[in-house]
């Protein structure tokens, strides 16, 4: 015996319909089954709303009806050949002459009681279960249309009935008996009284119908199915990743199902759980997909954590007070108020101290429970043994779940350490009795939040989501997409990293977006849906994405982006910058940013500031950090001031150089910048502030290379023009140098506490005199490396080479953000 049953969205359109029809099918060769339907989708809340539109005494309800109707007989002339329409037809016409008489005394005695309402509700299963059990027999089956009001038995609790389970479970097993068809086609969700009265199962009442069915006729198997794959892991709505899970036990099913999971309700499981009975989820949409089982005992295998479930809005009540130290039966107090206004507890937690007892209600409900544990506790009130009965309102609950946590310790210390890189905040915790799952109080803006941050912890085997906001998609940054673009396997793959691009801006257009926007038409894409470019706009809609694992890239020379920096790293959002202004203004800023860093959480990177790619301030740090002292610092900063005098022969102008540097991807979007000495002091100022000095712009003496009549021009064509005229000065400045075998090379030095920035002239014999096209070399002299300096050299500029330094930034973020799932 097997207890088949079919939700709405299975049973929503006539190719649903068939899709049922072909399942059942399939399911009957060989075995007696019970087939149990819902309404067609929407009819429901349909009858509902006719009904209440009746109750108001509004005619429209009429207009309503007639939908109904439309909607089922065009079901009818679908699934039926006209030859076999006219029984069912007619049928369901007196079925909905019934309703119409019903709806037309609501709308008269302007009443709708709950009763009624149960009695109209109804009419939605009876509609589907005999057009299904007319379309069944059509296909040649034995189908039995059952009104299951005739032997499912309750209470009289309109709306939300209790089952009479002895008296229901006997009238099941007669009925089986009494008839012999093949298939039993019944009305889910339907049940009524003793005295013959209408009554409902609730939420999920037709899943407990088939519930009832399966532990009544002992069913080897309850099947439910529905539109999704099974039990996810995670609400999908909400986690993107979410999958299918292929077993669950029938405690991980309900501790998931008590936190809206929406494929089961833990009543519904309960008859099936008593009796053993295996409950499969399976997908009328993808009937191949083995969906998910439910039952006693599951293998130890397939992790630790089932799933994750949340409640989206709750308020918390906090009782506090010295006097309730050791007094024994606070919390069953606590209880039994609450029980006696039928006010459900979701979660209670207890400090340590027992100072406070906290608990969580819905938010409809928290006005009322403060009201009755006052009343419950006046006494103790007045005698100031509690001091305080708090509510606090916008929170959520997040729970983990899973059996297997009982037996591994460490479970909590990974969420909360998964959850605070995320600068989540948790609010109280609790571990439920059942020990199968670890519930948290969080505000509601970061429930997303943190069930993908979870969901990824727990479930991607070590794959980390990051989410790029990216500011600046000129040279720099355009070149970095297309490297993402090119390497996303690669970095998925190797690295087990996803990098997803879910915000773009240039100085004129900005776009933010939940779904990625794709690396390969991102430029369409700003193009057609961004907007007008506002900074302070993009933070301030970054953070109300409010992403795990967020990285905010500042690819421009803007002055502007750094004023946002320690806002955006108090969010908890990692910044990954090649731009060196925010690092080279204030000595005070630099150290904020690192320190607003440490204490969210978040990640500050900018190896791209020096030396492009080389690892220059990884290593550096790494120095420091390991307690080396540096003491000097002997480099070539420039890419471009190195290839233009690398590059110097008499075949090529000065300017032409220049421009043929800015070609190349060397220079600043301004090569004056480059030129004038001010990117190199920047740069000097940055490693001596990473390597422990406290230093200023200022601080630096700066050979300016741009002749006095150039520095001013108002624009870069005007500046090359200008410089134009002093080709003649840099080509006898250098040669002065290749007559005497030397060469110029502007170099920086910092040295106890000096720095300086100047063009010098080389022998051969000069560590630097060797360099290449854009080389970088830095000397770096500390107590470790006192004899032979540390040596630093390569390609120092360009764009392929600074957006690869970006990735290993962002890898670096990933790395020490996300926390994977190793072990796990
Ligand atoms: N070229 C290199 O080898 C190299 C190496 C290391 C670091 N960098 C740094 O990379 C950064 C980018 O250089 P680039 O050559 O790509 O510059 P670019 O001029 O080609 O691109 C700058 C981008 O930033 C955008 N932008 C500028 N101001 C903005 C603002 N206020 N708001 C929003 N967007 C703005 C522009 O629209 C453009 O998309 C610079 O800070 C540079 O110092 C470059
Ligand atoms: N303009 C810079 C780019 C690297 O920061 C240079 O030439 O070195
Ligand atoms: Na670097």
């Amino acid at each position: 015996m097997r207890i088949l049953k079919f939700g709405g969205s299975s049973v929503g359109s006539p190719d649903a319909l068939r899709r049922v029809i072909s399942i059942v099918e399939s399911k009957q060769k060989d075995q007696r089954i019970v087939v149990v339907v819902s309404a067609l989708r929407g009819i429901t809340d349909k009858l509902i709303e006719t009904a209440t539109l009746a109750s108001a005494g509004d005619d429209s309800f009429e207009d309503r009806l007639n939908e109904i109707d439309k909607r089922h007989i065009d079901t009818i002339n679908d699934l039926l050949p006209v030859s076999k329409r006219s029984e069912v037809i007619t049928s369901f016409k007196l079925l909905l002459n019934e309703l119409q008489d019903v709806l037309q005394g609501v709308s008269l005695i302007r009443e709708l009681t709950k009763k009624t309402l149960d009695f109209i509700v109804g009419f939605g299963e009876r509609f589907s279960a005999q057009i299904l059990t007319a379309a069944l027999q059509n296909q040649g089956m034995e189908a039995l249309y059952t009104d299951t009001r005739d032997l499912i038995k309750t209470d009289n609790n309109f709306g939300s009935a209790r089952v009479l389970t002895a008296q229901t479970f006997q009238n099941i097993r007669n009925y089986l008996e009494d008839h012999n068809e093949n298939i039993v086609v019944a009305t889910g969700f339907i049940s009524s009284t003793e005295n013959q009265e209408s009554t409902t199962l609730g939420r999920g009442g037709s899943d407990y119908t088939a519930s009832l069915f399966g532990a009544a006729l002992e069913a080897d198997v309850i099947e439910i199915w529905t539109d999704v794959d099974g039990l996810m892991t995670a609400d999908p709505r909400k986690v993107k990743n979410a999958f299918s899970v292929e077993h669950a036990s029938y405690e991980e099913a309900m501790e998931l199902s008590h936190f809206g999971a929406r494929v089961i309700y833990p009543p519904t499981i309960q008859p099936a759980l008593k009796s053993e009975i295996p409950i499969l989820i399976k997908n009328t949409f993808k009937p191949e997909h083995p969906g998910t089982q439910i039952k006693k005992e599951i293998k130890k295998k397939g992790g630790i954590i089932r799933g994750l479930s949340s409640i989206e809005d709750v308020a918390l009540i906090t009782i506090k007070g010295s006097g309730m130290i050791g007094v024994t039966g606070v919390a069953s107090r606590i209880f039994g108020a609450l029980a006696a206004r039928n006010i459900n507890i979701i979660l209670i937690t207890q400090s340590s101290s027992e100072h406070t007892i906290t608990l969580a209600v819905l938010p409809e409900f928290a006005a009322d429970a403060k009201e009755s544990i006052s009343e419950e506790f006046s006494e103790e009130f007045k005698a100031d043994i509690i001091d305080e009965i708090r509510v606090e309102n916008d929170l959520s609950i997040v729970a983990v779940v899973g059996d297997n946590m009982r037996q591994i310790p460490g479970i909590a210390g990974r969420v909360f350490n998964a959850l605070g890189r995320n600068g989540i905040n948790i609010v109280a915790i609790a571990q439920g009795s059942s020990e199968r799952n670890i519930s948290f109080v969080i505000d509601r803006n970061n429930e997303k939040k943190a069930m993908n941050t979870l969901h990824d912890a727990f479930f991607l085997s070590g794959v980390k989501t990051m989410n790029l906001f990216l500011v600046g998609v000129g040279l720099i940054g355009s070149t970095l997409l297309e490297m993402l673009s090119d390497h996303a396997e690669e970095l998925y793959k190797e690295y087990q990293i996803d990098v997803n691009i879910k915000g773009l801006a240039n100085s004129r257009q900005m776009l933010l977006s939940e779904e990625s926007i794709s690396l390969s038409d991102w430029e369409d894409h700003l193009g057609e849906d961004g907007k007008k470019t506002n900074l302070k706009n993009f933070v301030e809609e970054m953070k109300q994405m409010n992403l795990p694992n967020s990285i905010f890239v500042d690819c421009t020379a803007s002055p502007e982006l750094k004023s946002f920096y320690n806002e955006i790293l108090s969010e908890s959002i990692s910044v990954v910058t090649p731009n060196k202004l925010a690092n080279s203004t204030s000595q005070e800023l630099f150290d904020q940013l690192h320190e607003t860093a440490k204490q969210h959480n978040a990640a500050y990177k900018y190896e791209t500031n020096v030396g492009a790619g080389l690892p220059v301030i990884g290593t550096l740090n790494e120095m420091v950090t390991t307690g080396d002292h540096i003491h000097k610092i002997e480099a070539v900063l420039s890419g471009t001031l190195s290839y233009l005098f690398n590059s110097f022969d008499d075949s090529v102008g000065f300017s032409d150089l220049v421009m043929k540097a800015k070609e190349m991807g060397y220079t600043e979007p301004d090569p004056r910048e480059d030129l004038n000495g001010f990117d190199v002091g920047r740069k000097l100022l940055i490693l001596a502030r990473v390597s422990g000095y406290e230093l200023d712009f200022d601080d630096i003496d700066i050979q300016n290379l741009v002749p006095e009549e150039a520095r001013d021009t108002k624009d870069i064509d005007e500046f090359f023009e200008k410089l134009k005229e002093f080709d003649d000065e840099f080509e006898s400045m250098w040669k002065a140098a290749a007559d005497e075998g030397k060469k110029l090379c502007y170099i920086a030095r910092f040295e106890n506490g000096n720095a300086e920035v100047k063009l010098e002239t080389i022998a051969s014999d000069h560590p630097f005199y060797n360099l290449s096209g854009s080389d970088n070399i830095l000397a770096i002299h500390s107590s470790n490396y006192d004899v032979n300096p540390l040596v630093i050299k390569g390609p120092g500029a360009g764009a392929k080479v600074t957006a690869a330094g970006i990735i290993s930034d962002i890898l670096r973020v990933a790395n020490t953000k996300a926390y994977s799932n190793a072990g796990f």
